[in-house]
């Protein structure tokens, strides 16, 4: 059974293993862990191969990659991405983000200071607005842009040549995307959810830079509970790493790990108090469902947003639960994990 003041104490905000970025201090802790070059960077083995080809290719004729499109969940690796493709062609990278190019001019003022070949990557590139869409769409086709010069009846349009560049884009909702901006991608790639076994030699990788002393199986505990995302398993181990010091003499083996996780509340599974309230709610209230979204927010007091995009996914990734017509269902295997027994409805056939 789950304890409710433990569960109500859950806020997103804090919420450790979210995939999304906690604050600065984490922001300048994942720099320092970046792999920098595409031989590091572990895991997402098709897109790493493919980009290793077509880099190649651009760098022997001399021309710009193409431009790269990068799409999945948060925590993946697209900003590393972005950074490692730059490094591998050998040129700069200039990064922006779609809500923080609000104005057409924004956007011409980075294109016309970029050098032949650089990178521009812009996260979030389904938050651009609509008018600086506009001017990227000639900039990514034919290097050009449209600039109005001069105001009111003296204004006039200047066609100005640019460097070939490479335009990378990052978005967590690549199906928020106008069918013209991801036409023009020449290489669009999506990032999975990464094997226990890659984030192991993540996360080892990561304490040999952080200095901690690790078995391969106390980094495979941690991996195991990471929910296939490296910015989880370097956060379970910055977190683990503090009870190691303080209990265990420093050395994180498969126990301390466990018992570090535990403390945390993270269960084998990878999942957090959050997690185990909405599939809690679900068994208990709603015999495993199916349920309405609307339903499932009510009963545990979140939006449906935060369900949908925080929550859910890894959920259902992981088959514990199901999106079906009817509502969200609960799986044979998390009535397992959480020790019930799925009621038998109609009878054994429709088990
Ligand atoms: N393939 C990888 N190998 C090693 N470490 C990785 C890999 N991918 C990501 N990481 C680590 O995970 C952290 C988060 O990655 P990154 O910032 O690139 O994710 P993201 O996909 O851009 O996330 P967001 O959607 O929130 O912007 C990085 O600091 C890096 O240390
Ligand atoms: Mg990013």
């Amino acid at each position: 059974m789950i304890e409710t003041d433990k569960l109500k104490a859950a806020a997103p905000a804090e919420r450790l293993i979210s995939a999304a970025p906690a604050d600065r201090q984490e922001d300048a802790i994942e720099r320092a862990l970046r792999p920098k070059r595409l031989a590091e960077y572990v895991g997402q083995v098709k897109i790493r191969e493919q980009l290793e080809i077509f880099i190649q290719a651009a760098r022997n004729r001399s021309e710009a990659l193409d431009h790269v499109l990068l799409f999945g969940p948060p925590g993946l690796g697209k900003t590393t991405l972005a950074h490692i493709v730059a490094a591998e062609m050998g040129v700069n990278m200039r990064q922006t983000s779609g809500p923080v190019l609000e104005r057409a001019g924004d956007l011409a003022a980075l294109l016309t200071n970029l050098e032949p070949h650089d990178v521009l990557f812009i996260d979030e590139i389904h938050r651009l607005s609509p008018v600086v869409e506009e001017i990227l769409y000639p900039a990514l086709e034919d290097f050009q842009i449209d600039i109005m010069i001069g105001e009111g009846p003296a204004a006039r349009s200047v066609k100005l040549d640019l460097p070939p560049f490479t335009l990378v884009g990052a978005t967590t909702r690549a199906g928020m995307l106008t069918n013209p901006l991801r036409d023009r991608f020449g290489i669009v790639s999506r990032l999975e959810f990464y094997t226990a076994d890659e984030l192991a030699f993540i996360v080892g990788r990561s304490a040999r830079l952080l200095n901690v002393e690790i078995e391969d199986n106390g980094a495979l505990e941690i991996a195991r509970r990471a929910r296939g995302t490296p910015r989880i398993a370097n956060r379970l181990l910055r977190r683990v790493r503090d009870y190691a010091e303080v209990k265990a003499g420093g050395r994180i083996t498969a126990a301390v790990a466990d018992a570090a996780l535990r403390m945390l509340d993270v269960d084998n599974l990878g999942l957090d108090l959050m997690d185990r309230k909405l599939l809690s709610a679900m068994l208990e209230k709603f015999g495993g469902g199916p349920v309405g979204l609307d339903n499932i927010a009510a009963a545990i007091g979140e939006s449906t947003d935060t369900i949908e995009d925080v929550i859910e996914p890894y959920l259902i990734q992981q088959g514990y639960l199901q999106r079906t017509p009817r509502g969200r269902m609960a799986t044979q295997s998390i009535w397992q994990h959480f020790g019930l027994v799925p009621p038998r409805i109609g009878g054994d056939l429709f088990q």
